[in-house]
């Protein structure tokens, strides 16, 4: 068998070209969409990602700011900034980008992210909310794995979910959605005990580990549905080196599997996607408050 593509630029791109009607409508009415993106230090990997982000937000009629501040920024020099932001009413989504610099307490700058304007969806309040299925903003790449399910007609009632990874950007939100969606879930991480044995049980199983073509066509269950949140960079020592990759060996992955995302053009771009439904929602909240405050 040869997996059926689940692509995630094509619906990335359809879903930003209603995003983009949703935005001039609530612009016409005096509310543009505004992004803020801080990036602290100079990670190349993230400054494609930064920079991604900015463009999509133009491309849908969005406003945003990047802010990048030098790596030796103190915590107490962020959290000046983020106060500023969470001020700004032009500014409807801050995101700081991760990982920070290993002086800057992440949490806390997490937590100092006005609540309203967290479209990670990382604060605890929005976590907290999720957790009992009253979400706020549903963090980015779970949500645009939810909705590469969808669109793929994958059913998920009752069905076998495993996810790799248990990070509170990736793997804790995509187990809640999985979970919230009707699926049995296994969350496995670097402790669990004989991997192979929970994802062959998997009819859809989603990689979120961080390591290049970690998971191979043996340990995937025929028929099964997979998804690849990795991006890492292809190791030296390995055909395509130095190219952009999965968690998933691609290659023998798509032998077994009946659907697969591929990197990129997989769950990358749906990221970027679920960051503008995130903002355009806070902006279209602050709409709705003013127009309700003056009726
Ligand atoms: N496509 C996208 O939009 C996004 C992609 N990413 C990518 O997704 C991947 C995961 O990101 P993130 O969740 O932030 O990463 P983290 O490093 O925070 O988490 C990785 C998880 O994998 C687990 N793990 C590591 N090694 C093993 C192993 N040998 N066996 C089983 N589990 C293991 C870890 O376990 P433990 O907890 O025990 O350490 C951890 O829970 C990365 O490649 C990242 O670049 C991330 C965000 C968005
Ligand atoms: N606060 C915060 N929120 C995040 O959402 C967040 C973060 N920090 N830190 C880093 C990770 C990673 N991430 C990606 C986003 C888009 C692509 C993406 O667009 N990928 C494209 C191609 C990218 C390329 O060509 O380099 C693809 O897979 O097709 C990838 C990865 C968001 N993250």
């Amino acid at each position: 068998m040869t997996a059926k593509i689940l692509d995630g630029a094509a619906l990335a791109q359809e879903l930003r070209a209603g995003f983009k009607l949703r935005a001039e409508a609530l612009a016409a009415q005096g509310t543009r969409p505004g992004l803020a993106v801080v990036l602290v230090g100079e990670d190349p990997a993230s400054q494609v990602y930064v920079r991604n982000k900015v463009n999509a937000c133009a491309q849908a009629g969005f406003h945003s700011e990047k802010i990048v501040l030098p790596v030796e920024t103190t915590a107490a020099d962020l959290l000046e900034r983020i106060a500023a932001l969470n001020a700004d009413p032009a500014i409807h989504g801050i995101l700081v980008q991760l990982p920070l610099p290993k002086h800057i307490d992440a949490d806390a700058v997490l937590e100092a992210i006005a609540p309203e304007k967290d479209v990670d969806g990382f604060h605890a309040e929005n976590l907290g909310a999720l957790t009992q299925g009253k979400p706020r903003f549903i963090p980015c790449t779970p949500h645009g794995v939810m909705k590469l399910l969808e669109k793929g007609d994958v059913s998920l009632k009752g069905q076998e979910a495993v996810v790799i990874g248990r990070s509170n950007i990736v793997g804790k939100p995509m187990a809640l959605l999985l979970l919230a969606a009707g699926a049995t879930v296994t969350v496995c991480h670097s402790q669990t005990r004989d991997l192979a044995f929970h994802t062959r049980r998997a009819d859809i199983l989603v990689a979120a580990v961080g390591r290049p073509r970690f998971v191979t066509g043996d340990m995937i269950k025929p028929g099964a549905v997979v998804i690849d949140v990795g991006i890492n960079r292809v190791p030296e020592d390995q055909p395509d080196a130095g190219k952009l990759c999965g968690d998933v060996d691609f290659a023998s992955a798509r032998e077994v599997a009946s659907a697969i995302t591929p990197v990129p053009g997989g769950v990358g771009p749906m990221t970027i996607a679920m960051l503008l439904a995130n903002t355009l929602l806070a902006a279209e909240r602050v709409a709705a408050a003013r127009t309700g405050a003056a009726s």
